[in-house]
């Protein structure tokens, strides 16, 4: 009976998961379980019989038999971390022995460490959490504050340890934060009434493997005042961005449209549905004439009747920009692309034109290092800035002008041929101003009226002279021209005409060399006496072209085109024979 009871307790710790060993009051080991043997790192048969201090030499037990108490701490056996519990047998008041219970510390030495992880992490959040400047609550699923905030406990007139442990509602009546524990549905962007304050409030439920365990909430703003004031602010701030928006748009804005193109000679209708035809499409337009002509005017105009109207016009003056600064003017650049590149970079024209229309004024003047790299820009429709490697994708409207003749610059080299090409694909040809003589009356008139506008004037009319002058003159500056001669006219004009003495010198010196034959410019002459034919048959038959043209002996179409050279429309000009 007593050998299987000691059988039987064999096996009891044999199966145990710890490691068992006892000793006797001579130190020697009596027992020993294959778990405190692999411990121990010998086998059984190398420990009973043994000394302890021996084969332990740490293990204290002898120091339980002296001291007959038990005691437990944790100790290295060999690398092993273990915990070991030890206690004296007593037999009969006697310690006749001790018995150590070890266990393998490793599992719990990895548990604790984890658990100083957490620790720390639990301390992090918690200084994270009450340096919030906003309040922060956090309810259980009951309402029962866990946790709040010092500043919202300040915020409250409430001690932080008077708050934990209360339901949310005892601190603060108003509070949905129970509710939202119970319904699990958030509520954002709520304004609440806290001790007599509008506050933005939020409230979470918090969830643990899909229960809900909880509420957090937190004030936003901790007096809707401050929302208020931030928002007073960001108006401000886009009513500026809105102005400077209106400002660029109006910089970048057409100025003039078919319409506000002065002119009523069959050439200039006819290069105006020209320019109508041209808006309609997408081709790049090419604008020629000579200088003055109003080449910039019909850009404005075809782009302000294109679809693209409401999108920028940006203009470039080819001729204008120093060489070396075009590219950066054009393209844009990065921060730090060269020595003085703007902070934030500057975006190019072309990036300012995108989705509108890019105006190339004086193309002709382009040097010709920068064609090849505009035609690469016109054939890609992308653009890289100076100092940067990214192509941003373009869909701008070109048109070019020019007054030079760039046929006569590609043979000699100075107008790439490929660009050309590019450029030239819907051409509008402007008449100079002396192939429509009939404009120049409406033109003196419209510009007379516009400058006596700008400057406050009572009107003033152009002396009959004057208007005659001003039909003859060839106009080698075209618009322009004009414009100069009648802006200075109108300054030095006294009384309600303006007469030839109004005239820069060089326009009355021509009207002087008129009174003398044989100083007046042969073509100035020949026009004269032309036109005063021309007139002057034009009585005969009563105003009937189909005669007036037999009685001078050319063609009808002939007198109807001399007719406009001459601006003989109107029977205004009856008088001026
Ligand atoms: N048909 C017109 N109606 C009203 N104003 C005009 C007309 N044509 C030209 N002008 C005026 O004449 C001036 C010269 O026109 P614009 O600058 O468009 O000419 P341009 O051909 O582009 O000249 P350039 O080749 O020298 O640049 C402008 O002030 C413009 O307003």
């Amino acid at each position: 009976m007593k050998s299987t009871q000691i059988i039987k307790l064999d096996q009891v710790f044999q199966a145990i998961n710890a490691g068992i060993i006892v000793i006797d009051n001579h130190n020697v080991v009596y027992y020993c379980n294959p778990v405190a043997a692999k411990i121990i790192g010998l086998d059984v048969k190398d420990i009973i019989g043994k000394n302890v201090i021996d084969v332990i030499p740490n293990s204290k037990l002898n120091l339980v038999i002296q001291d007959g108490t038990a005691n437990s701490d944790q100790l290295f056996i060999g690398e092993r971390m273990v915990i070991t519990g030890r206690s004296p047998i007593n037999q009969d008041g006697e310690t006749v022995g001790a018995v150590a219970i070890f266990q393998d510390g490793s599992q719990l030495h990895s548990l604790l460490s984890r658990l100083d992880n957490t620790q720390n992490s639990l301390t992090s959040l918690e200084s994270i959490f009450e340096q919030a400047y906003d309040g922060v609550m956090v309810v259980d699923s009951k309402g029962i504050i866990t946790r709040i905030t010092k500043s919202y406990c300040r915020f409250l007139n409430i001690e932080q340890e008077d708050a934990i442990g209360r339901h949310c509602t005892e601190v603060l009546p108003n509070s949905r934060m129970h509710i939202v524990a119970q319904t699990g549905e958030a509520e954002v962007g709520e304004v609440m009434d806290i001790n007599g304050k509008e506050a933005m409030v939020m409230r979470f439920p918090l969830r643990e493997e899909g229960k809900i365990i909880g509420a957090v909430g937190k004030v936003m703003f901790r007096d809707v005042r401050e929302l208020r004031t931030l928002a007073e602010k960001l108006d401000l701030l886009e009513n500026k961005l809105k102005f400077y928006e209106k400002e660029l748009k109006h910089y970048q804005k057409y100025r003039y449209t078919l319409s506000s193109i002065v002119g009523q000679s069959p050439s200039i209708l006819r290069t105006k549905i020209l320019a109508e035809k041209a808006a309609q499409g997408k081709a790049t337009v090419l604008l020629r004439g000579e200088s003055g002509t109003g080449k910039e005017l019909f850009a404005h105009a075809i782009h302000a009747a294109s679809t693209r109207h409401d999108q920028p016009f940006v203009r470039v003056n080819c001729g204008a920009i120093p060489a070396e600064l075009l590219e950066a003017e054009l393209f844009g650049y990065e921060e730090g692309a060269f020595t003085g590149a703007k902070k934030g970079g500057k975006p190019g024209k072309f990036e300012l034109a995108n989705r509108g229309t890019i105006f190339l004024d004086e193309i002709g003047d382009l040097p010709i290092s920068m064609q090849a790299k505009v035609l690469r820009i016109l054939q890609e429709k992308e653009v890289e800035r100076v100092g940067s490697n990214r192509l941003q994708q373009l869909d701008i409207r070109v048109i070019a002008a020019t007054h030079r003749d760039l046929e006569k610059m590609i043979g000699e080299g100075e107008f790439r041929r490929d660009l050309y090409y590019r450029l030239n694909v819907f051409t509008v040809t402007i008449p100079p101003l002396r192939e429509r003589a009939g404009d120049v009356l409406l033109l003196s008139e419209y510009l007379l009226a516009k400058f006596q506008h700008e400057l406050g004037l009572s009107l003033r009319k152009l002396d009959r002279w004057v208007v005659e002058l001003f039909q003859l003159y060839a106009w080698p500056g075209n618009v322009r021209e004009l414009q100069n001669a009648i802006e200075r006219a109108i300054n030095v004009a006294e009384g309600g005409m303006i007469q030839l003495k109004d005239l820069p010198l060089y326009l009355q010196d021509l009207e002087g060399r008129r009174g003398n034959t044989s100083l007046q410019p042969l073509a100035l002459e020949l026009a004269e006496a032309e036109r005063k034919a021309i007139l002057k048959a034009l009585k005969k038959t009563g105003g009937n072209k189909t005669n007036a043209a037999e009685i001078l002996g050319i063609h009808r179409t002939n007198l109807y085109r001399k007719m406009e050279k001459y601006g003989l429309g109107g029977a205004d000009n009856e008088g001026l024979v």
